[in-house]
């Protein structure tokens, strides 16, 4: 057996994944939350059975040597799993890299110095990388959330500042997520729904035209033609585009100058515009679930958050559909885009002079297979495709980290 060892190092947590690529199957995951915090916690499942420890992790070197003890007391032995590679999910390749590489000190001094431009993301990047390097000794590879977004389009890619002032800084739009959107827009071209729309219509793949949403903490959107990206709601840093868990998405760029000049340092905006915006700060709360409580509650902040969270989807949705000529399928993605029947609904909700809709059962059924939810043929047979689609980010990476090692 050949598996692969997929690390996803986020600012204080890493979340892991011992994949079985050929499969698909996950032989073990699991997460580290908190770290650096007085009160981590380890949480670790093979086959549904799992082991959960409490207590501090002072970093993510101490996390990854909690993981590969947590391997080697419930299994499965990592030596004994024929783990062949360790795939790390990188959120900013920059310029740099718009496909996955083989890790060697170059590549881990690259992603260090594209740290001002990720500064939530790339240090643990760097961090696991070279801790991840020291303890397991196979070839190492990165696998970078901008490479799907490498090749869009000038129009979308160029931000309409000063060029030499943009190109000294390496100011561009470089979108993230990617191997999510890439995993997901590849699944939807692959459905028999969507195959079979594409023959009734007389049309080949190269038209499809979709849009993508991976609402989890981090949110963005992606525009998508033919199975290449051609939008994407982030940009220079995951900060743009969608309101997300904590974070603002679009803002009016005046709003941090006239912070600054009102006193609070640059660091200062950062952090409110990373750390206490989107959901939490208008809230209260940055996860949906607890959100939706509130709102069920009565809470008139939360309703409001909710209710900017579905404004600001459904602009880009109807954005995406004017840059793509027309819209075929719209999917869903990632821990709220595959759970909440509730916000598929909203983006829909007033969407209906694009096609789009939902049939409230199939929203609202649960199942862990890409699904369609918008009515079906023959009630709507030129319609849209409304889909939830489980996205897989571990597994894309894992397959693509064998696909590398198997080019050298
Ligand atoms: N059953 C559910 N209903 C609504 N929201 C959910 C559900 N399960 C997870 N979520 C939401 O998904 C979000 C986390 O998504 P996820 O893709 O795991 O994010 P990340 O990878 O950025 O940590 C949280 O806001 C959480 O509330
Ligand atoms: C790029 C990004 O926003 O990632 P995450 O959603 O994991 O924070
Ligand atoms: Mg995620």
């Amino acid at each position: 057996m050949s598996t692969v060892l997929v690390l996803n190092s986020g600012s204080s947590s890493l979340k892991y994944q011992l994949v079985d690529p050929a499969p698909g199957d996950a032989l073990a995951a699991g997460i580290v939350e908190r770290i650096g915090e007085a009160s981590g916690r380890a949480s670790h499942e093979v086959r549904g059975a799992r082991t959960v420890r409490e207590g501090a992790v002072a970093d993510h070197g101490a996390a990854l040597r909690l993981v590969l003890e947590l391997f080697e007391e419930t299994g499965p032995s990592l030596g004994e799993a024929g783990v062949v590679a360790v795939g790390h999910r990188v959120v900013h390749g920059g310029t740099s890299f718009s496909a996955p590489v083989v890790v060697d000190d170059d590549v881990v001094a690259a992603v260090r110095d594209l740290i001002p431009l990720a500064p939530l993301h790339n240090p643990a990047n760097v961090t696991g990388i070279e801790v991840a390097r020291e303890l397991l000794d196979v070839p190492h590879v990165a696998v970078f959330d901008t490479a799907f977004f490498a090749d869009l389009p000038a129009p979308a890619a160029t931000y309409a500042i000063d060029r030499g002032t943009a190109a000294e800084h390496g100011i561009r739009r470089y979108g993230f997520h990617g191997t999510s959107h890439e995993y997901v827009s590849r699944a939807v071209a692959e459905h028999p729904a969507v195959t079979a729309k594409l023959a009734a219509e007389g049309r080949g793949p190269e038209t499809l035209r979709q849009v993508v949403l991976h609402l989890g903490n981090g949110a963005s959107a992606s525009a998508v033609l033919g199975g290449r990206a051609v939008e994407t709601s982030m940009g220079l840093t995951p900060l743009e585009g969608l309101v997300m868990g904590t974070r603002s998405g679009d803002v009016d760029a005046g709003i941090v100058f006239h912070l600054i000049r009102s006193g609070l340092s640059p660091d200062e905006v950062d952090t409110l515009l990373n750390k206490r915006s989107g959901l939490l700060g208008l809230g209260g709360v940055n996860d949906m679930r607890e959100l939706t409580r509130l709102i069920e509650s009565g809470d008139d902040d939360a309703r409001l958050a909710l209710d900017v969270y579905l404004h600001r989807l459904r602009k880009y949705v109807g954005a995406y559909a004017a840059v793509l000529g027309g819209i075929d399928v719209l999917a869903f993605t990632a821990g709220v885009g595959e759970n909440a029947a509730h916000v598929r609904a909203g983006v829909v909700e007033g969407l209906g002079f694009l096609g789009l809709g939902v049939v409230p059962d199939l929203n609202a059924a649960r199942a862990r297979e890409s699904r369609v939810i918008s009515p079906t043929e023959p009630e709507a047979p030129a319609r849209p495709l409304v889909m939830v689609v489980p996205t897989n980010e571990e597994l894309a990476i894992a397959r693509q980290s064998l696909a590398v090692l198997a080019a050298r």
